[in-house]
């Protein structure tokens, strides 16, 4: 089938990839003109049939900018799929202000990465049964082989929801990997590191893509020793646990692996900072003053 992309990035280049080896015509568009098939977002939309699907792949804080300008050129019966990792509670909104125009909107989870052009994405589907069905030659283009890795998981709204979740289950798996490795660099009598983490990808209760992933980083640089710890958010992770104590979820972990993120960015800790000096205060401990 026909489909526009806006954002040609990691994801929406490589989804484009994998949609056209299935035979789909896609049309995409960019903001930069090197990775972009038309000269605008008009072009784009000029040379699809409708009723049109468009599917948005780009940042979250512009998503809305982006949808909004496409709406402009879009007309009743058009479909717009948000695939980029938004805030759940953006589309219910984003959806009705569309549908004040007869434009339909689904929001899709998308898992995968930049493996997905070989290995297939994941894909948590939010919206009508209708639009759902109308996008299936799409869906199963870019999802994996095999029996998993598709879900419609409820109404607008839904696959963005399942894809926090799915992020914030991400950020507490990759910190207790992180942390087995430090112990394991730290002990006195572990002299290879980078094979016990190998040895766990074959047979292992931890066996994962992940740990695979922290294989092929260590191969990459045994001690990761050119890399700094420091580590960055997008947004889901944050949601999570928002979400989480709306509901009054225990969210220990994945709590306390976002936190890590936050601490990572810091040279020093304010907070540790006043623990020290309250001990001192209190117990007359020592501390170690800035050189
Ligand atoms: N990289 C990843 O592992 C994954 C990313 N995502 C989500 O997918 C979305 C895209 O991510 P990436 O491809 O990694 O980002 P990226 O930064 O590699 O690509 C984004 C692309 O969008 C383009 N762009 C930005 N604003 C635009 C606009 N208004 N109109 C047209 N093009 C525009 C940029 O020029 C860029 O090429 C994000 O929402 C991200 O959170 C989802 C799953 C995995
Ligand atoms: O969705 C993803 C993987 O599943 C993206 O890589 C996302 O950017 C990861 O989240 P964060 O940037 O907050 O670490």
């Amino acid at each position: 089938m026909q489909l526009g992309l806006v954002g040609l990035g990691r994801m929406g280049g490589n989804m484009r990839g994998r949609l056209r080896t299935a035979g789909h015509e896609v049309i995409g568009y960019d903001r930069n003109p090197d990775v972009s098939d038309v000269a605008s977002l008009a072009e784009m939309v000029e040379r699809l049939t409708p009723p049109r699907a468009v599917w948005v792949m780009v940042p979250s804080m512009v998503t809305d900018a982006a949808i909004e300008e496409l709406a402009t050129f879009l007309s009743e019966g058009d479909l717009i799929i948000d695939g980029g990792n938004s805030r759940f509670s953006d589309d219910q909104p984003r959806a009705a202000r569309l549908a004040e125009k007869g434009i339909g909107y689904m929001d899709v989870g998308v898992s995968g990465g930049v493996w997905g052009l070989e290995n297939g994405y994941a894909l948590m589907v939010g919206g009508d049964a209708e639009h759902v069905a109308r996008l299936e030659p799409v869906f199963e283009a870019l999802k994996p082989q095999g029996q998993f890795g598709f879900v419609h998981a409820g109404p607008v709204g839904a696959g963005h929801y399942a894809k926090m979740v799915h992020n914030g289950i991400e950020y507490g798996l990759m910190h207790a990997y992180a942390e087995g490795y430090e112990l394991l660099s730290k002990s006195e009598i572990i002299t290879n590191v980078p094979g016990v983490i190998k040895s766990w990808r074959d047979g292992s209760v931890v066996e994962s893509w992940l740990l695979d992933l922290l294989d092929r980083a260590l191969d990459e640089d045994p001690e990761l020793a050119n890399l700094s710890g420091y580590t960055e958010d997008t947004g889901e992770g944050r949601w999570t646990v928002e979400e989480a104590i709306r509901l009054a979820v225990p969210m220990n972990v994945i709590a306390a692996s976002l936190f890590a993120r936050f601490a990572s960015r810091q040279d020093d800790s304010p907070a540790m900072k006043a623990v020290a000096a309250l001990r001192q205060q209190f117990g007359g401990h020592a501390v170690r003053k800035r050189p």
